[in-house]
């Protein structure tokens, strides 16, 4: 669904209060109008959905690609109720962006399922700079707000089943 269609900043279902999780959050240099707003969304909607601001730990990374390292980086650091990776990849002139932005949703996805942390995906892969600020809490609403929701739900889920011993087959 396109968040033409679906505002980014608006979510459905019960938010989970975010009390005493840990959330650790990385974000691209490039781009940094916009993965700042991305940021600010985002930390606002933990705060307000619980989340001690003490609790949470932020770094930097040069760019959306070093997002699955940096993540990584924080697994290795604490431990963490989820980490949420904010970048913004514009297309430019060559594949460079398609490069990119495959890369880190695989490798994101690969540290989360291997891991069993949430590892959110909080990237914005627009065709152009206004896509980008559309979505960056202009008119779409903020996918920063989103990743931070996605991370208390996750976090969530995951504090529900502590305990629960499942037995795998393989
Ligand atoms: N073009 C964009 C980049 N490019 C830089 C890469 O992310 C990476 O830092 C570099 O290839 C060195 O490993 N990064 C973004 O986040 N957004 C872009 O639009
Ligand atoms: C993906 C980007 O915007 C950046 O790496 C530059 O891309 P390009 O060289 O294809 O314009």
């Amino acid at each position: 669904m396109s968040s033409k269609n679906k505002n980014l900043s608006k979510t459905s279902g019960d938010i989970p209060s975010g009390k005493g999780y840990k959330i650790g959050i990385v974000v691209s240099e490039w781009n940094e109008k916009i993965t700042n707003a991305l940021y600010d969304g985002c930390l606002e909607t933990l705060i307000t959905y619980g989340v001690d601001v003490n609790d949470i730990k932020t770094i930097h990374v040069p760019g959306t690609f070093e997002l699955p390292v940096g993540a990584k980086m924080l697994l290795g650091e604490d431990n963490y109720n989820a980490i949420i990776c904010i970048g913004c990849v514009i297309k430019g002139e060559t594949k460079h962006d398609e490069y990119i932005s495959n890369a880190v949703a695989n490798g994101l996805v690969n540290l989360g399922v291997l891991s069993g942390k949430p590892i959110i995906f909080g990237v914005l892969t627009p065709n152009t700079s206004e896509q980008a600020e559309d979505r960056a809490g202009g008119k779409h609403g903020n996918k920063g707000v989103e990743a931070a929701v996605t991370a208390l739900k996750m976090a969530d889920i995951k504090r529900s089943l502590k305990g629960f011993k499942v037995k795998i087959g393989f």
